[in-house]
């Protein structure tokens, strides 16, 4: 672990996130595929496990959110709270030659995300906040600041989930002035990773998820200029005391206004 490591909360997020995919990595490669029970489950708790030990030795006073662990209400009354998914889109870690499958550490500290890193350990980078340029790439071929590109005119490309995409995003599409293809993909972390790296202009997310599902990731796209808000436009806000967080508009600013219209008149059971 690099000493900045120990004073710089964006280095170890990255750092922790990176090392935990390093861990996943081992775990797929020895497990193997024949059995996506027996792997899934040694994934979460691997990852998780090392996660857990790293933060406790690293922040010993800070209190963890974690899918995995017992969520202890002591988070409550905490100033800094890192909330994370060792391993968001667990089903495509599980299905052999995927690569959307990520690792979310996020610092939640006094009513903001502080810190986050998303690692994409099957496809070699993570991206990260950074106290340098505010969000950046890391990979084998070195560190880039990331800012998410802006949407071509007339084309919106949408990332959705694999499996239970929005009930509205279909008739959404069908009504918004522009080229709108929907693009499946695993994993939220690994969603608004396409929207930053430019291979999707958006990602829509509507009927569950919790906040360790997004938050890593959202840090990182606000620290990148993206928009990340709820799909009613309201901020997205963390460490409640239910974590249930079940929406999330991703996108960049130029295409946020539209695509928040467009929800708004499809859409009939928007929160709040
Ligand atoms: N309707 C829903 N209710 C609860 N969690 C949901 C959900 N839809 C997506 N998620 C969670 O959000 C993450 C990304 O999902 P998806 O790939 O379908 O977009 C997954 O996290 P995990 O893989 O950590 O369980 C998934 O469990
Ligand atoms: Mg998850």
């Amino acid at each position: 672990m690099a000493p900045l490591a120990e004073t710089d909360d964006h280095v170890l997020a990255a750092e922790l996130a990176a090392a935990a995919g390093e861990v996943l990595l081992g775990i797929r490669a020895r497990v193997g595929h024949a059995d996506g029970r027996a792997l899934k489950d040694a994934g979460d708790q691997g990852s998780h496990e090392f996660l857990m030990a790293e933060l406790a030795a690293r922040r010993p006073d800070d209190a963890v959110l974690s899918e995995e662990g017992k969520d202890d209400p002591v988070r409550l009354e905490s100033e800094r709270v890192w909330i994370v998914d060792p391993l968001d889109g667990t089903r495509e870690f599980s299905e052999e030659g995927r690569t959307d499958w990520a690792v979310h550490v996020a610092l939640w500290e006094r009513g903001r995300l502080a810190a986050g890193a998303v690692a994409l350990p099957a496809q070699g980078r993570t991206l990260h906040t950074s106290s340098g340029p505010p969000a950046v790439v890391t990979s084998g071929d070195g560190r880039r600041p990331l800012e998410v590109p802006a949407p071509e005119p007339g084309r919106l490309r949408i990332a959705v989930s694999r499996t239970r995409p929005p009930q509205f995003v279909q008739k959404m599409a069908e009504i918004l002035d522009a080229e709108v293809e929907l693009v499946p993909i695993g994993s939220a972390g690994a969603k608004i990773a396409a929207v930053l790296l430019g291979d999707v202009d958006a990602y829509v997310h509507a009927g569950g998820q919790y906040e360790w599902d997004n938050a890593a990731p959202a840090a990182v796209a606000l620290a990148a200029g993206a928009h990340a808000s709820r799909i009613d436009g309201a901020p997205l806000t963390y460490n409640g005391k239910d974590p249930l967080l079940p929406d999330i508009l991703v996108c960049h600013p130029l295409s946020a206004p539209m695509v928040l219209a467009g929800i708004r008149d499809v859409a009939h059971d928007l929160p709040g």
